[in-house]
């Protein structure tokens, strides 16, 4: 399977050479206090400069991931290490941003949308948490980059998802995070919210921070991800898209849990169709090669 690459990873790359890791996980094993090892022994390395999707099926440890990268839950074994240093070295100088699930949040809680951004300077502030002007003129210029500063005053729980997503984004921008993980950022979005997202992923990319997306939306992958880490309890494979993302990886990762069709004659060409997909937006494979709707790969739309 041959893909293509968003078309400013190359750029990037070329800006933010790879002397020091984004992110680097080695040997890693996390196990929770009930005894199950939901990761073992997983390893990648993922440079600055560049937008890593993590993907596998439900319950494969992606979370558990971004949560020991966080410092919020103690591997068993392994070496976790982000722009060089050690991860809670990283984490105490707010170089890390979490952007969680919309699950994980309390959409009751009364708070601004300026609020949750400003959340984002608490590292950069003294012990009495007193926003100077240049933390109100970052939250201003975040809340400007992800098209929010009209809700600012809104309370966050009257939000759309998509809105939401946004604002989340923000507060990790307002932080000036280099390195941001972000828990399926595209799941319950719209085709114009989704675009946002992956152009405003990209611009930060182009900056030289480093992004890990967990997604279940394989066929936007290909579009704006430079590599892919897959888990399946550990780290099945790991590197540049069009290496990893391949259909065998992709029936490993996924077993059972794919569906995988393949629809002949179907193509505008009358070649073949492969669909593969686990929920949500599927990957198109036309003549066995992916396709994406930038890729100008010509007649095929990946549908959404
Ligand atoms: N706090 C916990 N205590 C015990 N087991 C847990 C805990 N959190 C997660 N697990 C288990 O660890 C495994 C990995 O879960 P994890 O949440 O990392 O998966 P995931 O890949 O993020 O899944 P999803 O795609 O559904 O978000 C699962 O078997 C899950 O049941």
């Amino acid at each position: 399977m041959t893909l293509s690459f968003p078309r400013t990873a190359a750029r990037a790359r070329a800006r933010f050479p790879e002397t020091v890791a984004g992110i680097e996980v080695e040997g890693v094993t996390v196990t929770y206090r009930n005894g199950l090892t939901a990761l073992r022994d997983a390893g990648f390395r993922i440079p600055p400069g560049s937008i890593t999707a993590l993907v596998g099926v439900n319950g494969a440890g992606k979370s558990t991931l971004f949560k020991a990268i966080m410092g919020l839950i103690r591997p068993r074994g392994g070496r976790i290490s982000i722009l060089g240093r050690p991860a809670a070295q990283a984490l105490k100088a707010n170089l890390v941003a979490y952007v969680p699930q919309s699950e994980e949040v309390d959409w009751t809680f009364p708070v601004l949308v300026e609020d949750v951004v400003m959340m984002g300077r608490y590292g950069h502030m003294g012990l009495m948490r007193r926003a100077r002007p240049r933390d109100h003129a970052a939250v201003a210029a975040a809340l400007d980059r992800v098209g929010m500063t009209a809700f600012r005053r809104r309370q966050i729980g009257e939000l759309s998802g998509g809105q939401k997503k946004r604002v989340f984004l923000a507060r990790a921008i307002a932080q000036d995070a280099r390195v941001i993980l972000l828990d399926e950022p595209m799941t319950g979005v719209d085709v114009g919210t989704e675009d946002q997202i992956i152009a405003l992923l990209e611009a930060l990319r182009d900056e030289g921070r480093v992004m890990l997306v967990s997604t279940h939306n394989l066929g936007s992958v290909p579009e704006f991800c430079d590599r892919c880490v897959l888990v399946k309890g550990t780290v099945l494979a790991a590197g540049p898209t069009a290496e990893v993302f391949t259909r065998r990886n992709l029936e490993a990762a996924f077993g059972g849990a794919l569906r995988h069709v393949v629809l002949e004659a179907a193509g505008a060409d009358g070649g073949s169709l492969g669909v593969i997909t686990d929920d949500e937006r599927p990957l198109l494979l036309r003549g066995g090669r992916a396709a994406t709707r930038r890729d100008g790969s010509g007649d095929v739309e990946v549908p959404r």
